[in-house]
């Protein structure tokens, strides 16, 4: 298929699905002939990509499982049998298969469905995600749950089928599970969805014995299936037979290291062939003394739309786009993303000390360090979907003298939390910490967000923690890190672009634990770390005019605190307001903490803390969240005439 019939444009007409239209569950499409199935396949295609090109999103990997997720709802008995995708950025079809097809042009948008399979939309998502790599043990916890009640005589036969990435593979949870349902022996079904492709090409070890798998021998044609299947052994048949049907299998399908760690391997299948996978589906839901089961598929990322095809990361997420032309929407030229000004800063730096290097998991593009490896190859690591080793490896690096920047996601380090400590920060050892998408992330949502690094870093001893205000303050944070050669420091930053200042050619570095005063007031003191600083310098200015003439600081770190400029901020004012895009937990509480020993606060200080509401964010635009959190520069005014008991003021804000 290169563009489903009659589509257009974003807003042009949607393709026609007559036989999707009959489906509004899977039960539905249970009676379907394979040709049927086949058919609902372009059509399901078509509507997936239609969909997309009006909300944007995960298209390629949606792509790649079409023929995977009918013959799933076809063969299993869906919700009762649970089925659990990894990571569910690939879940736009199956959403479309299950209920949600009249919501699915709101996806990833503001109280639309989420881009992820998430338990509270739907009895069709037993299990949530946004995180890889974590099908299998939740899979495995449910198939002992199932064991465990028919052991008390509860009747429960339902399968769980875990659908998991080749790129979700190289995480040490996958293994993990696998190692424990080998040994447990419950009746587990894991699908290796294998497209050979992560965001980025698949790295490491693990991803070339995939592809030996692979090339050593073509598919499994549908005899070797049928025989090996249907011939499933009788109890009681000799164990030399067994054993040496073990030794063929292993010879034909050369599975064996998923059969070392003890699951029955199936494959490698064709997994856009419906003809192959719906007797294998049926052969393994039948299936019930084998113990955990892994079937291997192939599949193309991107499949069936050829924008995606031959796009070289398969359309992994996109924008808007034109159905026919695959032409995505892109915002108006604006100044550089922090993302980007880090990888040049960082580019920068390492020019000068050869010392530095930097390792991602899985997200070259994502941080920035694509940039990174094509100027430095060889000290560019990419470990794979692997945050716990990255920066266990980083810890290694530093400990010989090595300078490493660890770049990863706020909310994808959340996994790698005892190695931060326990591998680097309790060892003193000068790993950097680069943050990327800290704060609210727009439409990946509350998986995504970076709402909780200041909690969970700010409580660790012995960090420097940093939270640059602007591009060019991100670029000096870069040089400051560079130059802390005997502690761990770490930098957070937001997802999106600067505030379009003119970047120095080289960073400084900043004093340690000192901030900056940027405006001078009166009654009311605001004291920002990060981002929100435009929003405190806006709000400044809207109070001036209201006569309150507010002093801005910038906190730059929130480890160490600069707790001269606080305590001179707590005597001189009679309002202090922190503000900052993260958690309860984090800045605002180490700011209490010290103003409460100081005794700062027995004496009248009205203190604020702007700190993200403690409940989850749904996706939305991020200036929406922003809002719904309660943290824009409206925000910042409101509080203070609040504070200030100028309650009629406050008509003229909300209006
Ligand atoms: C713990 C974690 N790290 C990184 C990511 C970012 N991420 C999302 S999808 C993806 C690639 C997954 O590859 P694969 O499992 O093969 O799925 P495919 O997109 O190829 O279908 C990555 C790195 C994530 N979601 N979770
Ligand atoms: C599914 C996933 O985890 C990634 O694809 C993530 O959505 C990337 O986020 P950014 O778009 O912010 O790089
Ligand atoms: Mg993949």
């Amino acid at each position: 298929m290169n563009a489903p019939t009659g589509d257009g444009p974003a807003t042009s007409p949607r393709p026609k699905t007559p036989l999707l239209d009959r489906v509004r569950v899977p039960a539905d499409l249970r009676n379907f002939s394979v040709e049927q199935l086949r058919q609902l396949a372009t059509e399901l295609r078509a509507e997936t990509v239609s969909a997309v090109s009006v909300t944007g999103g995960h298209l390629g990997a949606s792509l790649g499982v079409i023929e995977l997720t009918l013959a799933i709802h076809a063969v299993f008995d869906t919700p009762r049998d649970r089925l659990i995708w990894d990571v569910g950025h690939q879940c736009y079809p199956h959403k479309i298969l299950t209920g949600r097809r009249e919501r699915i042009r709101t996806l990833r948008q503001g109280g639309g469905l989420s881009g992820f399979t998430k338990r509270a939309e739907s009895e069709y998502d037993p299990f949530g995600a946004g995180h890889s790599s974590t099908s299998i043990s939740a899979g495995l916890g449910m198939a002992v749950a199932r064991d465990l009640k028919r052991a008390r005589g509860i009747a429960d036969d339902r399968q769980v089928i875990a659908v998991i990435g080749d790129g979700s593979m190289s995480a040490g949870m996958a293994y993990e599970a696998m190692n424990n349902a080998g040994a447990l022996r419950s009746k587990l079904v894991v699908i290796l969805n294998d497209n050979d492709m992560s965001i980025a090409p698949p790295v490491g070890a693990m991803s070339a014995y995939l592809s030996r798998l692979l090339s050593s021998q073509s598919f499994l044609n549908l005899r070797d299936v049928a025989a090996k299947m249907a011939r499933r052994f009788p109890r009681g048949l000799e164990r030399t037979a067994r054993r040496a049907e073990e030794f063929a299998r292993g010879i034909l399908t050369g599975g064996t290291l998923f059969e070392e760690l003890g699951f029955y391997y199936v494959g490698p299948i064709d997994g856009h062939n419906l003809d192959h996978l719906l007797p294998v589906l049926r052969n393994v839901r039948e299936a019930d003394d084998l113990g955990p089961i892994l079937v291997h598929a192939i599949t193309k990322k991107g499949k069936g739309y050829a924008p995606a095809e031959r796009s070289a990361d398969k359309l992994h997420a996109v924008s808007r786009f034109n159905v026919i032309t695959g032409e995505q929407v892109k915002p108006p030229p604006g100044p550089p993303s922090y993302t980007k000004v880090f990888a040049n800063a960082l580019i920068d730096e390492a020019e000068r000390d050869p010392a530095i290097v930097a390792v991602t998991a899985a997200m070259p593009t994502g941080t920035g360090l694509d940039l990174f490896g094509k100027r430095f190859p060889d000290r560019c690591f990419d470990v794979g979907i692997a945050e716990q080793h990255a920066v266990t490896f980083a810890a290694g690096l530093a400990a010989e003298g090595i300078k490493p920047f660890c770049a990863i996601y706020s909310t994808f380090l959340q996994r790698a939390y005892d190695q931060v400590m326990h591998d680097v920060v309790l060892q003193h050892l000068p790993v950097r910490f680069a943050l990327d998408r800290a704060g609210l992330v727009g439409a990946d949502g509350s998986t995504h967000a970076g709402s909780f690094d200041l909690a969970y870093l700010g409580c660790l001893p012995g960090i420097v923690l940093m939270a640059p205000a602007d591009e060019v303050e991100l670029t000096h944070a870069v040089a400051t890190a560079a130059a802390i050669d005997d502690q761990p420091s770490a930098l957070r930053y937001p997802r999106g672009d600067g505030v379009g200042l003119t970047i120095p050619q080289h960073g400084e570095v900043l004093p340690i634990g000192r901030g900056r005063v940027l405006r001078e007031g009166g009654r009311v003191a605001i004291l920002s770390l990060g981002t929100r600083l435009a929003d405190a310098l806006a709000a400044a200015e809207e109070l001036a005019t209201r006569g309150l003439p507010a002093t801005v600081a910038d906190a730059r770190f929130a480890k160490p605190l600069d707790t001269a400029l606080i305590e001179q901020l707590a005597r001189h004012h009679e309002v202090l307001i922190t503000i900052e895009e993260g958690s309860v937990g984090g800045f605002a509480a180490a700011v209490m903490q010290h103003l409460a020993w100081k005794g700062l606060l027995d004496r009248g200080l009205r203190l604020r803390p702007m700190v993200l509401p403690d409940r989850f964010i749904d996706q939305d635009t991020q200036p929406r969240q922003l809002a719904t959190a309660g943290l824009t520069a409206k925000d910042i005014v409101t509080t203070v005439l609040q504070t200030l008991g100028q309650d009629a003021a406050l008509t003229a804000v909300a209006g």
